[in-house]
C-alpha cells in the first residue's frame, strides 16, 4: 500500500517525495517549499483544463459514432468534410507563418541521423542508447541479415572469417561511395597515413592516392604516420576507420583496419511513455531516477553478459587532431530527448485536494524539466544541450487546442523552475487523426518552442481505426501500410513541415522501424522515409541505428528538403479516405490469419506489461518474426479485433477460441522463462488474459482506442495481488 506524505493541499505518494526531496531538489536552484506550493497551484489551475480537453476528445468520438451510424448507407465526401468543419474537428487554418525556435542543438537543428528510442526504466538499453552515438558497423553487419549467410558465411557461435571478408567488402564499399580515393578502391589500400594535412592512401605497388574531396578528411588519432584512427565526414555525419594491425581483424586486414565507426544515434528519446509499464509512484521513480542519472552524467549499471560481469556508464566524447594540427572534440553520446506521457492518464503518485488523482502528463512535465535543469546548470559529468535546452517530446494530442496546452503548461514549469521563457522545448508526435488534419494551426500553437514533428504511424492507424469505428469493417492491418489516407498523411506531414519553417531549426521524423531482426529489410526500405522528405527516423536498437546511419551518408536529405520547399501541396482529401473495406468476402481462412496474428501480438505483449511490468517486448508474429511490441502497435491490433467484431465479420466465439489457441502459443514460446505465468489452462485467473481479452471485447468503450487505461488497471491489479 502507498505511504502518502501530506504538502499543502497535495497527497505525494512517499516513493516520489524523498526521491524528489533527496535527489531531484538539491543543486536545482529551486527550494522544497516553493516548489510544492508552485506545484499544487499550478495543478489547481491546469487539471480542470485538462479534463475538459478530454471531454472535448469525448465528444467529438460521440459525435463521429452518431453521424457514422446515421449516415452508413452512403454519404457525399464534401458533406463528410462539412460535417467534420462543422464539429471543430478540421480548424480553420491559420495565416502562414514560419516558426522561430532558438537554442536548438546542432543534432537537431542540422545533422540529419538516426533516432533512437530506448524505454527509459530500463537502465542498461537507456545507457546503451545515449552511447549509440557511435557504433561499430563491422559488428552491426555481422551480426545481421544485411549479410546473407550464403556461401559458408553462417554466423554460427564462433568468429567465421567468411562471413568477416564480406563484412569487410559491403563496408568498404561503402567508403567508396561516401569518401572515395581518387582512381581506386579502400579495399586496395595498404596504408594509411596523414601527408601535409591530407589523408594519403598508399597502394600495395607503393603509389599514392588521396580522397577526390579531400575536405572529408577531418582529422585522425594517434601520430600523422601511423595513425590509429582516421575521421572522415559526409553529408554532417561522421566515420572513422579504426587502425590497429595486431587486432585480430586488423591484422588480416591490408591497410590495419579493424573497424569501421559510423556516427548512429545522433539523437535519441529516452522514453516515459508507451515503452515503458509505469502505473503508480514506484514505477515513476524508477523512471525519473534513470533520466536525472543520464542528465547528470553519473548513472551506471552493471550485469552479467556472456558469463562476464560488466559495468556500463556514458561514454566520453571523441578527440581527434585536425588536418591542421588542431584539436576537434566530437560528442561521444546522443543528443537526448524525453517522451513524456499524453493528457489520458493519471498517476496515484500525487492526490490533489479532492483526493484524486493527478493527471500523469503535468507530472511528467514539471519532474522532467526539473531533472532536465540540472543539465543546463551543469551540475554533472556531460552536457546534454550545449544550447541550453530541455526537450520534451508530447505525443498523443489531438487538433491545437490540447498543443496549445502544453504549451501554456510549459510556460507555467518555466516559471516555477526559474527557467527563461522556451528554454523547453517541445517535439509534437503527429499521430492523432485531429493532429494531422490540423498540423499547421498544431505547429503555430507552439511556434517558439517546437524542434519536432514526427509521423507516429502506429498510433497514428490505431487512432483512424478508433475515429471510424462505426463507418464500417476495416481493410486488414498489413493493407493499412499502403493506404491512400496513411500515404498523403506521411506526405503531409512533411509538407506543412517545411511549409512552417522548420529547417534549420526542427526535425521533420518519420516513424519506427518495428521489425528489429529484419535489418537487410531495413536497409532496402527505409532510405525511403529520407527521400520522401524526413532528416529523421526512428530506429528500435543501437544496431539499426548504426545500420540505418549509412542512409543519410547515400541520400542528401537537405536537397530533397529544398526541392520540396518548392512544391508544396495539400492533400487533406486524400488523408480523410476512410480505410473501411470495399468489400469483406475475406475467405474463412484469410480472416482466421488476421485473428490469429493480432491475438498473438497482443497476448505476447500484454502478459509481459502485466506480469513482468514489461513495456516494450519482441514478440513473434504468425509467422515467426520477431516484431517490436509496445502499447501503440497494441492499439493497431485490438482495435482492429474490436472492429470486425463489432462490423459481425468475425463472433465473439470465435475471438475467445483464437484467444485461448494462442495464449496457448504463448505460453509455449515464454516457457523457457522460469519467471513467466502461464495464462493457460486457468484463464479465467490470469489477469494478463483478461487484460488482452477487455482489450478487444472493451476496445469500442476506450478512449480513442487507447490501451493504457485497462493496462494501467490490469497491473495494478497485479500488483496489488487481488487474484493469485
Ligand atoms: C510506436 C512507438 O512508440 S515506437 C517507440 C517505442 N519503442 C521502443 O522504444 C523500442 C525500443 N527497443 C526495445 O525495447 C528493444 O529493442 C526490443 C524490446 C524491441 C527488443 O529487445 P531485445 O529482445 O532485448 O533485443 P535483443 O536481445 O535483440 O538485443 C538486446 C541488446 O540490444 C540492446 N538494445 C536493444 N534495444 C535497444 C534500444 N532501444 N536502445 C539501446 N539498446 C538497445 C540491449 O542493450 C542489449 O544489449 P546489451 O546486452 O549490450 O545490453
Ligand atoms: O509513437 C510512435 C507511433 O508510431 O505511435
Ligand atoms: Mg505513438
Amino acid at each position: 500500500m502507498s505511504q502518502y506524505v501530506k504538502i499543502g493541499n497535495l497527497n505525494v505518494d512517499q516513493a516520489l517525495y524523498e526521491f524528489i526531496v533527496s535527489e531531484a531538489l538539491p543543486e536545482s536552484g529551486v527550494a522544497d517549499e516553493q516548489f510544492w506550493s508552485d506545484f499544487e497551484t499550478l495543478l489547481d489551475e491546469l487539471t480542470p483544463v485538462n479534463q475538459s480537453l478530454l471531454g472535448e476528445r469525448d465528444a467529438i468520438q460521440n459525435q463521429l459514432d452518431t453521424w457514422y451510424k446515421e449516415n452508413n448507407a452512403g454519404y457525399e465526401f464534401e458533406e463528410y468534410k462539412g460535417f467534420l468543419e462543422e464539429i471543430g474537428y478540421l480548424e480553420p487554418k491559420v495565416d502562414d507563418f514560419k516558426v522561430t525556435t532558438e537554442n536548438v542543438d546542432h543534432e537537431i537543428a542540422h545533422q540529419a541521423g538516426p533516432q533512437l528510442v530506448v524505454p527509459v526504466d530500463n537502465a542498461r538499453y537507456a545507457l546503451n542508447a545515449a552511447n549509440a552515438r557511435f557504433g561499430s558497423l563491422y559488428d552491426a553487419l555481422y551480426g545481421t541479415d544485411v549479410i546473407s549467410e550464403d556461401d559458408g558465411a553462417e554466423q554460427g557461435s564462433h568468429y567465421n572469417p567468411v562471413r568477416g571478408k564480406k563484412v569487410v567488402t559491403y563496408a568498404k564499399e561503402f567508403l567508396d561511395r561516401i569518401a572515395p580515393l581518387a582512381e581506386t578502391s579502400h579495399k586496395d589500400v595498404i596504408t594509411y597515413k596523414v601527408t601535409g594535412g591530407e589523408l594519403s592512401a598508399t597502394l600495395s605497388d607503393g603509389s599514392e592516392r588521396r580522397l577526390v574531396d579531400p575536405g572529408k578528411f577531418k582529422g585522425y588519432q594517434g601520430v600523422p604516420d601511423d595513425p590509429s584512427a582516421i575521421l572522415l565526414e559526409n553529408h554532417g555525419l561522421h566515420v572513422e576507420i579504426q587502425l590497429d594491425p595486431d587486432h585480430p581483424i586488423g591484422k588480416d586486414d591490408p591497410a590495419g583496419v579493424k573497424d569501421v565507426l559510423v556516427e548512429s544515434a545522433t539523437t535519441t528519446i529516452m522514453d516515459c511513455e508507451d515503452s515503458v509499464a509505469a502505473v503508480d509512484a514506484e514505477d515513476k521513480v524508477l523512471v525519473y531516477r534513470n533520466l536525472l542519472g543520464l542528465m547528470k552524467g553519473d548513472l551506471t549499471t552493471s550485469f552479467n553478459k556472456g558469463g562476464k560481469e560488466v559495468t556500463r556508464h556514458l561514454q566520453p566524447d571523441r578527440s581527434y587532431t585536425t588536418p591542421e594540427g588542431g584539436e576537434r572534440v566530437l560528442k561521444g553520446r546522443s543528443l537526448m530527448f524525453i517522451r513524456n506521457v499524453g493528457h489520458l492518464m493519471t498517476t496515484p503518485a500525487i492526490l490533489d485536494k479532492n483526493g484524486d488523482e493527478v493527471p500523469e502528463g503535468i507530472v511528467d512535465g514539471v519532474v522532467t524539466s526539473l531533472l532536465g535543469k540540472h543539465d543546463l546548470l551543469q551540475n554533472g559529468k556531460y552536457q546534454n544541450s550545449v544550447e541550453g535546452s530541455i526537450y520534451i517530446v508530447k505525443p498523443k494530442m489531438h487538433g491545437s487546442k490540447e498543443v496549445a496546452f502544453a504549451n501554456s503548461l510549459f510556460n507555467k514549469i518555466e516559471d516555477m523552475l526559474g527557467l527563461e521563457r522556451h528554454t523547453i522545448k517541445i517535439g509534437v508526435m503527429d499521430e492523432e487523426r485531429r493532429t494531422t488534419l490540423n498540423l499547421k494551426n498544431c505547429i503555430h500553437e507552439v511556434k517558439e518552442r517546437i524542434v519536432f514533428i514526427n509521423t507516429g504511424f502506429l498510433d497514428r492507424t490505431g487512432d483512424e481505426i478508433h475515429t471510424s469505428m462505426e463507418a464500417g469493417a476495416m481493410i486488414r492491418k498489413q493493407e493499412m501500410k499502403t493506404s491512400t489516407w496513411l500515404q498523403a498523411y506521411e506526405q503531409s506531414n512533411v509538407n506543412v513541415g517545411i511549409e512552417t519553417g522548420l529547417i534549420g531549426k526542427a526535425q521533420i521524423g518519420k516513424g519506427m522501424w518495428a521489425m528489429p531482426e529484419l535489418m537487410y529489410n531495413m536497409m532496402e526500405q527505409k532510405g525511403s522515409q529520407l527521400i520522401a522528405g524526413a532528416n529523421t527516423a526512428w530506429v528500435p536498437s543501437p544496431t539499426a541505428a548504426s545500420l540505418h546511419a549509412l542512409h543519410y551518408h547515400e541520400i542528401n536529405v537537405k536537397a530533397i528538403q529544398e526541392k520540396i520547399l518548392e512544391n508544396i501541396t495539400d492533400n487533406i482529401n486524400d488523408i480523410l479516405q476512410v480505410p473501411v473495406a470495399s468489400s469483406t468476402n475475406w475467405s474463412e481462412q484469410e480472416i482466421q490469419q488476421e485473428l490469429e496474428n493480432n491475438a498473438q501480438g497482443i497476448l505476447g505483449y500484454v502478459v509481459r506489461w502485466v506480469n513482468h511490468g514489461v513495456g516494450c517486448s519482441k514478440v513473434p508474429d504468425i509467422n515467426n518474426i520477431g516484431l517490436m511490441e509496445d502499447r501503440a502497435t497494441l492499439r493497431i491490433s485490438s482495435q482492429h479485433m474490436s472492429n470486425w467484431l463489432h462490423h459481425g465479420i468475425v463472433t465473439e466465439e470465435q475471438v475467445e477460441q483464437t484467444l485461448r489457441k494462442m495464449a496457448k502459443v504463448v505460453d509455449e514460446q515464454n516457457a523457457h522463462d522460469s519467471e513467466y505465468r502461464p495464462m493457460t489452462p486457468d484463464y479465467e485467473q490470469s489477469i494478463a488474459y483478461q487484460a488482452a481479452r477487455d482489450l478487444i471485447f472493451e476496445g469500442t468503450k476506450q478512449p480513442n482506442g487507447y490501451t493504457e487505461p485497462i493496462l494501467h488497471q490490469r497491473r495494478r491489479e497485479l500488483k496489488e495481488n487481488v487474484y493469485i
